[in-house]
């Protein structure tokens, strides 16, 4: 469903992302795991055209997207959830998510009921504004916002993060949720290795710009997380 082909990316001259491979199934749940700084935002970012790639291609349900602007490759349906969730802290949540309606593929101009089904906390403070949400709030906000473009994929960048315990599990339940009864395909960076065993089927590991290891997540063994993910 989503291909990249021999991705390759530089911040100046330092080589972020070399000769990535990398295929994620429709209805696939995966987990990208590695320390801090091996590039995981940067690959989130490259497949959402947010920076230009060098060289390699990005192909989504038959498109090559590789030239694609952020805006065609949400329309085309990757969903993205970046890192520090970015609301608009000033605008209400129904503000937030309508603000999202604009780039539908159809000419849908309603919050879709199932937003506010999976997150009951959204309808309840809809006329709050964002910056008046928690943090766990303002990332089921995030979540939510990234769900009315009605996408095929979701990608999701650290999204546990600086979250208390009851809204991670409650974003996990939500995650596989939406991964088992509709069939979204996942794509989730994540630092907090419960977490991504409890959510995830499958891992790809990064280190220095480079996939190191893939598999089903029974396969996360201890010799893996000693070479690659603890610190
Ligand atoms: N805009 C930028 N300009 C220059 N270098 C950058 C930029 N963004 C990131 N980097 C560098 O690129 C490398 C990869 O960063 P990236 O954020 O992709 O890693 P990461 O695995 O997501 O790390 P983290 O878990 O800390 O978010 C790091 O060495 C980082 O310092």
């Amino acid at each position: 469903m989503l291909t990249l082909n021999a991705i390759n990316q530089y911040y100046g001259g330092s080589h972020i992302l070399n000769n990535i491979n990398l295929s994620i199934d429709a209805g696939a749940l995966v987990c990208l795991l590695g320390r801090n700084g091996v590039g995981k935002t940067t690959l989130m970012r490259s497949i959402m055209g947010m920076v230009a790639l060098k060289s390699g291609d990005i192909n989504f349900a038959g498109q090559d997207l590789s030239k694609a602007s952020t805006e065609q490759r949400a329309r085309a349906g990757i969903g993205f959830v970046p890192q520090g969730r970015e609301i608009f802290p000033l605008l209400t949540v129904e503000e937030n998510l309508k603000l999202a309606l604009a780039g539908r593929r159809d000419k849908v101009r309603k919050i879709p009921a199932q937003i506010y089904d999976l997150f009951p906390v959204l309808q309840e403070m809809r006329y709050r504004r964002g910056g008046d949400l928690s943090g766990g709030q303002q990332q089921q906000l995030a979540i939510g916002r990234a769900l009315v473009l009605d996408p095929k994929i979701l990608l999701l960048d650290e999204p546990t993060e600086g979250i208390q315990p009851n809204i991670v599990v409650e974003i996990g339940e939500v995650l596989r949720r939406l991964n088992q009864e509709l069939g979204l395909a996942v794509l989730l960076v994540e630092q907090k290795l419960p977490f991504a065993r409890q959510v995830a089927d499958h891992f790809v590991i990064m280190e220095r710009g480079e996939i190191q290891a893939t598999g089903a997540m029974g396969t996360l063994d201890d010799a893996l997380i000693g070479q690659y993910l603890t610190v």
